[in-house]
């Protein structure tokens, strides 16, 4: 099935990139014209208070691929050398969203598109159900970030501040300047890579030293909130409860737009011993590897061979459940990240477009015959999801939440939720309604942040 994804054997040998003369060339004019600012009446015009000085890309910064090119650039954001497997993603907009995202969690982010950053930051208001409007998480999730060119300036109804102050705030370093091209080629032809950014010019020649894999730890520890807390969607008469595996901001907001309260659990509570004070269940998104996750995997089992209630995961949340039902994941030579990721529903034959960030597969092959694939990705043929044959339990690999990315898939939970509605209505005749201690005890807890990205801010 993955045949089409097979590495290229072969290891290139490795190369220095310079910052681009002609890209300087092209940066030093740009910045030359901006500061002499005109009208059109050829007044002098006040200089724009949200353009960054240009010292600021002065700073040199390298990138270093472990086992692969060298790229010299500009420093941007905090003064800080960090480590992470490097990952790249091809869409266009939406960098605020995907930078917050826990599934990029210690990952050093490589983005395709050149100019990043020029619609800025906007703030952490909330929505009326208390959730981030503009980001997935509190805090920027990935350990660094890799551009083409950052933009200086920025311009947008939502920004309060730039890319580059914003990533200084929260110790995460931007190198700009790289040949991403270069880099994507090299990550398509060898596989993901472990990758640094360091500040200055030089460079370890060890080619194995300082190296941080994030996948080596129990990422999902880190991420998941650590008690159990309500979002609550007024006068609701439904209620989810969703395993946390680092959950996005948006999924939580496109389960109580449609009319559901959610309980966030942390992702290895005993959701088989509690399902039953609740109309269905969620799996989460969620970094690193899916195997790490036993004791979530175990409970998931003793849940399907016990309950009837609706299950639904999401990417994390999807290889989860594959696994529980006694299928196998695996890696993918270097994953699938972007907003523009066309997939195939196999039960109505309907191509989409899908928001997608994942290292890791379900092996449909592997999938146990009360299950059929759901979904299978059309660049690559990897499996996009799972469907029960007989009982309403499905997972998709991509993000229908597509915060940012197409909203082609958002139909998913509302699927989900009239099986969550039916479920309810063929169990309501049996129920107690009355809460239980559990859910009082959850009702009296506030939100606990999960714990942010820790990197030493300084050289
Ligand atoms: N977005 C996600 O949930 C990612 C799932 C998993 N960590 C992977 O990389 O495949």
């Amino acid at each position: 099935m993955l045949s089409r994804l097979t590495l290229n054997a072969a290891k290139p040998a490795r190369k220095l990139f310079a910052v681009a003369p002609a890209r300087m060339a092209f940066q030093a004019r740009f910045l030359s014209q901006k500061a002499i600012p005109t009208g059109t009446t050829g007044r002098k015009m006040p200089v724009d208070p949200r353009r960054e000085t240009a010292e600021a890309a002065k700073v040199p910064a390298t990138f270093t691929i472990q086992g692969g090119p060298i790229f010299q650039g500009t420093a941007f954001g905090a003064n800080a050398n960090v480590s992470g497997e490097a990952v790249f993603t091809t869409s266009l907009v939406g960098y605020p969203e995907s930078m917050t995202d826990p599934s990029y969690r210690g990952q050093i982010l490589v983005f395709t598109t050149p100019l990043i950053g020029n619609y800025g930051v906007p703030s952490n208001e909330r929505d009326q159900y208390g959730l981030l409007k503009y980001f997935e998480s509190p805090h920027i999730q990935c350990a660094g970030v890799v551009v083409s060119d950052i933009a200086t300036r920025y311009s947008h109804w939502t920004a309060v501040e730039s890319l580059s102050k914003w990533c200084a705030r929260e110790g995460v370093p931007i190198i700009s300047g790289v040949d991403t091209r270069a880099v994507v080629t090299f990550l398509r032809e060898q596989g993901s890579s472990l990758a640094r950014i360091s500040m200055g010019e030089s460079y370890d020649e060890d080619e194995d030293a300082g190296y941080t894999d994030p996948e080596q730890q129990h990422l999902v520890s880190h991420v998941s909130t650590k008690a159990p807390f309500l979002v609550e969607s007024k006068g609701a008469s439904l209620h989810i409860a969703l395993l946390d595996c680092g959950v996005k901001e948006n999924i939580l907001r496109s389960l109580v737009s449609r009319g559901t309260s959610v309980t966030v659990l942390p992702h290895d509570y005993p959701i088989h011993k509690v399902a039953q004070h609740f109309d269905g269940v969620f799996i989460s998104n969620g970094p690193g590897d899916p195997l790490h996750l036993t004791t979530t995997v175990q409970n998931l089992r003793n849940l399907m061979d016990t309950s009837e209630i609706p299950i639904m995961g999401v990417c994390m949340g999807h290889q989860v459940i594959a696994l529980a039902a006694g299928a196998r994941t695996v890696k993918l030579p270097y994953g699938n990240r972007g907003h523009n990721i066309p997939a195939l529903d196999l039960t109505t034959g309907a191509a989409i477009v899908t928001s997608q960030n994942h290292g890791f597969a379900v092996e449909a092959s592997s999938l146990p015959s009360d299950f059929r694939p759901y979904f299978v990705n059309l660049n690559d043929d990897s499996n996009e999801g799972l469907i029960h044959k007989h009982r309403p339990i499905f997972s998709l690999q991509f993000h229908p939440e597509a915060k940012g990315g197409p909203e082609d898939s958002v139909y998913l939970f509302d699927n989900y939720i009239r099986a969550v509605q039916s479920y309810k209505d063929s169990q309501s005749v049996y129920k107690d309604n009355r809460p239980s201690q559990l859910m009082l005890d959850i009702l009296s807890k506030q939100r606990v942040g999960a714990e942010p990205l820790r990197q030493a801010v300084g050289a």
